[in-house]
């Protein structure tokens, strides 16, 4: 199965160290909405897995998590493409959850919802949790430079991890 797991922000849409707490706080990433329809378009699903410990925190609630989500499928429907699953995170860093990452718990969902194993399977993040969940599933890290990526190649990066540009630049290698 061609499924390309991604995270959300810093990846599809811009980041902010004062999280996305509003749908206009939600900016996406032209090149990567292009990126999802014309990986779609090929014939990959592409699933979303995405710490969002602002629910806990109260900053937004549940109802503005998916209409922002809402808006990342409309965009991308409009260029002719799909968004699969999106998984989320709603805890807090001291809930002890299985889903938050660098916790696993939400490609094991994704992998689980797909019927497919996760070895190989590529995962793109901004932040080291993101690296650190996909090598507990044996997934392939994948740091894009968008977001809090130029943060996170300044530290030592997990061996084997593949590095690009932007999203663009993964579904450009995925596509070639
Ligand atoms: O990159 P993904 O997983 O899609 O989402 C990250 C967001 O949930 C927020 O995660 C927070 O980390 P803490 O949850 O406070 O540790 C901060 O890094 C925020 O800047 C960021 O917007
Ligand atoms: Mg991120
Ligand atoms: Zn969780």
């Amino acid at each position: 199965m061609k499924l390309l797991i991604l995270d959300r922000d810093g990846v599809i849409n811009e980041d902010s160290d004062a999280y996305i707490k509003t749908l206009d706080e939600w900016i996406p990433i032209p090149s990567s909405i292009t990126a999802i329809a014309r990986l779609s378009q090929a014939g990959w699903t592409v699933a979303v897995a995405t710490n969002q410990s602002g629910i806990a925190r109260g900053y937004y609630d549940l109802a503005t998590l998916e209409s922002m989500h809402a808006r990342l499928r409309e965009l991308v429907g409009e260029q002719g493409g799909e968004v699969g699953l999106i998984v989320y995170c709603p805890h807090g860093p001291d809930d002890g959850c299985e889903c938050r990452k660098p916790k696993a718990g939400m490609l094991r969902q994704i992998a689980a919802h797909y019927g497919t194993d996760l070895a190989g399977i590529w995962f793109v993040g901004d932040s080291s949790g993101d690296l650190q969940a996909a090598l507990a599933v044996d997934c392939q890290p994948v740091l894009v430079k968008t977001g809090k990526g130029e943060r996170t190649l300044a530290k030592p990066l997990p061996p084997g991890t593949l590095v690009f540009d932007d999203l663009a630049a993964v579904a450009d290698q995925l596509l070639s």
